[in-house]
């Protein structure tokens, strides 16, 4: 069973992407979203991101305070490092857990916005790169979320650039407005289905 790792800078439709494969019947592991989970249902470490980041971390109902987080983390490096410490490493344990319980599938997908950045492509077969230009990709962006322009350049600036991403990246999806995404995705699907028959 193959490893396909997907990854993209901040509103390139990296999950749009994954969710295509998962209608073609690939089960998707959400990095992103199983970190968020974690954080809220590990006890160490929540007791760890309040001992960093203090209890206004999280709201009185145990969820995740994701704005007072970003807002601390993605203007501060080495607090950045510290969440991605505490919570990379648990990902990825999570990941091994899960593919370990599938069988049956000639591949699985990872989601994840640091696939990079984390080294965690280096786990995975092969990568996947989607890419869209960044001023379409700020325009999706504050539209889904209501984030400023500035929030996701923020973001932006602590991501490898996508020009070192497609120099990483084995395959890449143009997720721009010259080409259609559909048609991208069943050729992929078509070409990991036969590598995993090799
Ligand atoms: C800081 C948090 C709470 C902000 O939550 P929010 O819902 O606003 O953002 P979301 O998780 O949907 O991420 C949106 C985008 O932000 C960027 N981003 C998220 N985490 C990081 C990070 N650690 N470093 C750089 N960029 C990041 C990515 O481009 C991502 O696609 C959240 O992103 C988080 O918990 N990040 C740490 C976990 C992590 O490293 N996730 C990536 C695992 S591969
Ligand atoms: N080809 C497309 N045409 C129109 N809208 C799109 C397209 N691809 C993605 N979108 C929209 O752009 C937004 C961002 O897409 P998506 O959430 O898939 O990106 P992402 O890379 O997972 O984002 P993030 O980095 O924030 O997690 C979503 O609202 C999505 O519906």
């Amino acid at each position: 069973m193959l490893k396909i790792g997907i990854t993209g800078n901040i509103g390139s439709g990296k999950t749009t992407v994954s969710q295509m494969f998962r209608v073609l019947g690939i089960p998707v592991f959400y990095a992103d979203i199983e970190a968020k989970n974690i954080m809220t249902t590990d006890p160490v470490l929540v007791a760890n991101m309040k001992k960093a980041f203090g209890d206004e971390a999280y709201f009185t109902d145990g969820s995740l305070n994701r704005k007072y987080i970003a807002n601390i983390v993605f203007n501060d490096d080495e607090q950045l490092a510290k969440l991605n410490s505490l919570t990379h490493p648990a990902v990825f344990r999570a990941f091994d857990t899960w593919v370990a319980g599938i069988e049956n599938v000639p591949y699985v997908i990872k989601e994840a916005a640091l696939l990079f950045e984390s080294t965690s492509y280096k786990m995975c077969d092969y990568s996947l790169l989607v890419t869209a230009p960044l001023d379409l990709r700020i325009a999706r962006v504050t539209k889904r979320d209501h984030i400023t322009r500035a929030e996701v350049e923020a973001r932006e600036a602590k991501q490898f650039t996508e020009a070192k991403k497609r120099e990483l990246a084995d395959y890449i999806i143009e997720n721009g407005e010259t080409q259609l995404l559909i048609p991208q995705v069943l050729k992929l699907h078509d070409a990991f289905l036969q590598l995993a028959a090799v």
